[in-house]
């Protein structure tokens, strides 16, 4: 049965709102490449609307709607998104199947992630409450000094295609939890989860502001909220090169960065281990995620005596993995999330593999 894409706007102010310049970006099932629906976007005139949202949320009734509110008033919406996703948990999970390619019981085990972060930052903005103005004491009786813990305003939170939702809560949730408004700018690639989420917001009744999505191309939606004098903090997941822009747009403003990016992480093989086993886990760290992933073991360093005996139970390994449309029982790898990055992902084997001399060991269907 045909899964349905919601129509959706940009979510500011805790309502609907079509994008000023009434943009919209295709959205592509990766699996079969066929347009499923459209997201709309976001250019720097909804950014600034969605800021200014944002500044309100946290100024309305002079902070006591929300950062300054007791941390388990926060707590109660937190929960609630949590009990929302949980409730749409399967809905939720194929909507992130057919956006970004995840086979589906990954996408689910995810949307598992989602409902967790949320109820784990629920727990901790309700322990704000008990530690805020620890005394601290001092070797003076003239002074007096205290911890208080403040939200430090309005957060940029700039999110990757590989996690679309999961990254979105690790970066919402935390941030919802301090009392801080958010404004998410998920990627153009797989957005429709999020959008989701807002839905989501509205139907818990979040105080309009305290979160903001705004879906759009990177070079318009993203680096206008990077630049935005009104952002008080970014935290951002996704390229290098893309980190590298961000920083710079925060270091104009001296606004404090969080950048998650690229990894290139090894996987080390003795001679003494067992063999299935390792080869087992390589695997499962090169292809999880369809092997899209910071942490995915994308070097392999092996002792010499096992060097060819270990490629082969590998590439036997490799051999065995079900490759199929995510939604597919059983599959394990599904496509890779863009057309784009199939082309990136083929010119870095070949210039790699012309410059050390590599050899392909098997290859995995590919429709030209
Ligand atoms: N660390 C991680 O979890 C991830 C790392 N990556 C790496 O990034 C590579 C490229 O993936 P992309 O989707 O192209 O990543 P990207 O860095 O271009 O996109 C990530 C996010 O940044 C936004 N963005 C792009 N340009 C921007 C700008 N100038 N200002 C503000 N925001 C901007 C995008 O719209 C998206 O929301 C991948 O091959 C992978 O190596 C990608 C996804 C996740
Ligand atoms: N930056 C994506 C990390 C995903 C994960 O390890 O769950």
């Amino acid at each position: 049965m045909a899964i349905a894409v919601a129509s959706r706007q940009l979510f500011i102010d805790g309502e609907w709102k079509a994008p000023i310049l009434n943009k919209r970006i295709p959205i592509i099932n990766p699996s079969n490449e066929n347009i499923i629906g459209d997201i709309p976007a976001a250019t720097k005139e909804d950014v600034d609307l969605a800021v200014d949202a944002a500044k309100r949320a946290i100024s309305r009734n002079k902070g006591r709607d929300w950062c300054t509110a007791s941390g388990s008033v926060r707590a109660g919406y937190l929960r609630a998104i949590a009990a929302k996703v949980t409730e749409k948990k399967n809905e939720l999970g194929k909507l992130e199947s057919i956006d970004c390619g995840k086979p589906l019981d990954e996408a689910l085990g995810d949307m598992g992630g989602v409902i967790g972060c949320f109820e784990y930052y629920a727990g901790l903005a309700e322990g704000l409450d008990t530690k805020q103005k620890a005394p601290i004491s001092l070797p003076m009786n003239t002074f007096k000094s205290y911890v208080l813990k403040e939200p430090i305003g309005v957060v940029a939170l700039i999110t990757p295609w590989n996690y679309p939702l999961s990254m979105a809560a690790r970066k919402i949730a935390p941030a919802l939890a301090a009392g801080c408004a958010a404004i998410l700018k998920p990627s153009e690639l797989a957005s429709v989860t999020c959008l989701e989420l807002g839905e989501i917001c509205r139907e818990v009744g979040l105080p309009p502001g305290v979160l903001n999505i705004v879906t759009g191309l990177g070079h318009e939606a993203g680096a206008s909220l990077a630049s935005h004098p009104d952002v008080d903090m970014i935290s951002f997941t996704g390229s290098s090169a893309t980190g590298s822009k961000i920083m710079t747009a925060a270091a104009q403003l001296i606004k404090p960065v969080f950048l998650e990016l690229g990894g290139k992480s090894p996987i080390l093989v003795f001679e003494d281990v067992d063999l299935d086993k390792v080869a087992e886990w390589t695997i499962y760290g090169c292809f999880y995620t369809n092997g899209q992933i910071c942490s995915a073991t994308s070097r392999l360093i092996v002792h010499e005596s096992i060097a060819v005996e270990f490629v082969n139970r590998l590439v036997k390994w490799a051999k065995n993995i079900k490759i199929s449309d995510p939604l597919e029982e059983g599959c394990r790898l599904g496509p890779i999330v863009s057309e784009a990055q199939v082309c990136l992902l083929f010119a870095v084997y070949h210039f790699f593999g012309f410059r050390h001399n590599f050899r392909l060991k098997t290859l995995f269907a590919v429709d030209t």
